[in-house]
């Protein structure tokens, strides 16, 4: 599998040993409901964390925050040292640079070939010349295991290569950090296992870091370094993923995972 488009220690050389990103004190309302109420966590560099919890409890608000498609209300939030918020705009567009995001909803741009929606970035965005993006883009392809669909449109595709696109498109742009979000949901049950066997392997080949939400518990279990329990806005409880699933010590967690397993 080729791995060398994908960010290394070399391509990476700033990338900290330790912790990468740094929520601090973050508040999130929408109206009069408090979504995330003085929220604390981090996550070190090369680590792949995921955030579990009921529906509602604000696991996506915090992968959107981290993508700037919106903003704390209070709080800091920290990416590789430098502040995405609060922040001066150029800053922010800088420090975001370093994060990419796969939606639920594999969002490609439907009126662009398959290969062309993984150039755009690197091209407009990096400034990458668009032979060097385009070599990438068919590594990439090979990765998530569709070099043979470059020229088809996405609507060409199933949900579940769509999403493999989707997946290629984010690592396009070398991301420090890969936000998924709940990625198998919009998708068949049979389409499932291809999508999470490319980032499996992803997490295992590359030094990404990954912060994903997820409900599919077999995956969180063996992907995860961490997992993160979330109720009401609060994280209730962390640790490895054996421990989460194996010996949860709050009863919330005992209650959720009862209930999703
Ligand atoms: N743009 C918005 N406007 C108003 N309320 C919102 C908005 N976005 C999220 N919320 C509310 O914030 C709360 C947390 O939403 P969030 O999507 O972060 O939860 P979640 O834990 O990811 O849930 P799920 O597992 O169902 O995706 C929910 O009550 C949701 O309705």
């Amino acid at each position: 599998m080729p791995t060398d488009t994908l960010p290394t220690p070399e391509q990476s050389p700033s990338a900290p040993s330790g912790e990468l990103i740094r929520l601090e004190q973050v508040t999130k309302r929408f109206g009069d409901h408090t979504v995330l109420d003085r929220l604390d966590f981090s996550v070190d560099a090369g680590r792949h964390v995921t955030l579990i919890g009921p529906s509602g409890s604000g696991k996506t608000t915090i992968l959107r925050l981290l993508m700037t498609l919106t903003k704390p209300d209070e709080g800091t939030i920290t990416v590789a040292g430098r502040r995405l918020f609060p922040a001066p705009e150029k800053q922010v567009r800088e420090v975001r640079k370093q994060i990419g995001m796969v939606f639920q909803q594999f969002n490609l741009f439907p009126n662009m070939s398959v290969l062309r929606n993984i150039t755009e970035a690197p091209v407009t965005v990096l400034g990458m010349a668009k032979d060097e993006a385009e070599e990438r883009a068919r590594d990439l392809l090979e990765l998530v295991g569709l070099a043979d669909k470059r020229d088809a449109r996405p609507t060409q595709l199933s949900g579940g290569q769509q999403q493999r696109v989707a997946i290629a498109r984010a690592l396009a742009m070398r991301p420090k950090v890969l936000l998924l979000d709940e990625v198998t949901s919009a998708l068949d049950p049979e389409l499932v296992a291809g999508v999470l066997d490319v980032l499996r392997d992803i997490a295992r080949s590359t030094d990404i870091t990954m912060l994903c939400v997820t409900h599919e518990m077999n995956f969180a279990r063996d992907i995860s370094d961490q997992v993160l329990m979330f109720d009401s806005g609060r994280v209730i409880e962390s640790g490895p993923p054996e421990q989460i699933f194996g010996e949860p010590e709050n009863d919330r967690t005992r209650e959720f995972l009862s209930a999703v397993l």
